[in-house]
């Protein structure tokens, strides 16, 4: 089986001067390419730390994880990283943001550039260019954000909360947006988000993960009526109120076991 990402056993302790913090714990998980994974759970179940583990920006105290059959042992230019904040340079203009990733990783040419001023246009942001980001809304800046992770041609996404600082309807645009750039361009992504319904809305599987320490609880398979379409529409899905509150409920559980 060719896996995009497969965890096994990974567990990960913070040591400070003061204490040692069992974070995570014995995860075991494998993630298809070109599958859509969330992960929900509540604040402190380890949700950015397996995002961390698996960009190669923390190192776990156990277990291994692999990117396409590799192991990790340093950040891999197969995965692109979307945050909550856009962290786009306020003196750099719209393009020069978007290529900000290709610079630093010295692989701005002719070919790239051109294909990243592809995407903005793709996502509506052609008369942007030569813009600052101060002249444009936060979903617009978002939009960006998204252009400059998706411009390295990174296999796997990982998106902390890329929505959360937007408003409903905004949110919700987006979310559509980017659902359908990455079914286009086949890539993997992982979505971590405290929002339900957008974690049924946009993936193919959601992780329900526990606290104290972050440990996998349940994994929800999203049936073919919702995957197949797009997370604006699936809403309506009869499926999707069920699996809403199955979710709901499990997550009430796990918060009442505090
Ligand atoms: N750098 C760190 N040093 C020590 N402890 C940490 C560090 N980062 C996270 N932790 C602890 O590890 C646990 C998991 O944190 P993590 O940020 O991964 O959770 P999360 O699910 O992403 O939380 P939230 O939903 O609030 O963002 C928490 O108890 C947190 O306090």
């Amino acid at each position: 089986m060719n896996h995009a990402v497969k965890l096994i056993d990974v567990s990960h302790v913070y040591v400070s001067e003061q204490q040692a913090l069992l974070a995570v714990e014995n995860i075991d998980l494998s993630i298809e390419s070109g599958e859509f994974v969330s992960f929900v759970g509540p604040s402190g179940c380890g949700k950015t730390t397996i995002l961390s583990i698996l960009a190669g920006l923390i190192k776990p105290s156990q277990g291994s994880v692999s990117i396409f059959n590799q192991e990790i042992s340093s950040p891999s230019n197969k995965i692109g990283y979307m945050l909550q904040h856009d962290y786009l340079f306020p003196w750099r203009t719209i393009l020069n943001n978007a290529l900000v990733g290709l610079d630093i990783m010295k692989k701005l040419n002719a070919e790239t550039k051109s294909h990243t001023m592809y995407l903005l246009n793709e996502m509506g942001l052609s008369d942007t260019f030569d813009l600052y980001p101060d002249q444009l809304s936060g979903g617009m800046r978002q939009r960006v954000a998204l252009v400059r992770t998706l411009a390295t041609q990174p296999d796997i996404l990982l998106l902390d909360e890329p929505f959360s600082a937007l408003d409903y309807q905004t949110k919700l645009k987006l979310e559509d947006l980017v659902f359908e750039t990455l079914k286009t361009h086949n890539k993997t992504a992982i979505l971590v988000t405290h929002d339900i319904s957008e974690a049924v809305a946009m993936s193919d599987r959601v992780v329900i993960l526990n606290r104290n320490p972050g440990r996998i609880h349940k994994i929800m398979n999203i049936p073919d009526t919702i995957r197949n379409m797009l997370p604006f529409q699936s809403r309506e899905e009869e499926d999707f109120r069920k699996l809403f509150n199955e979710i709901w409920h499990e997550l009430e559980n796990i918060e009442d076991k505090g």
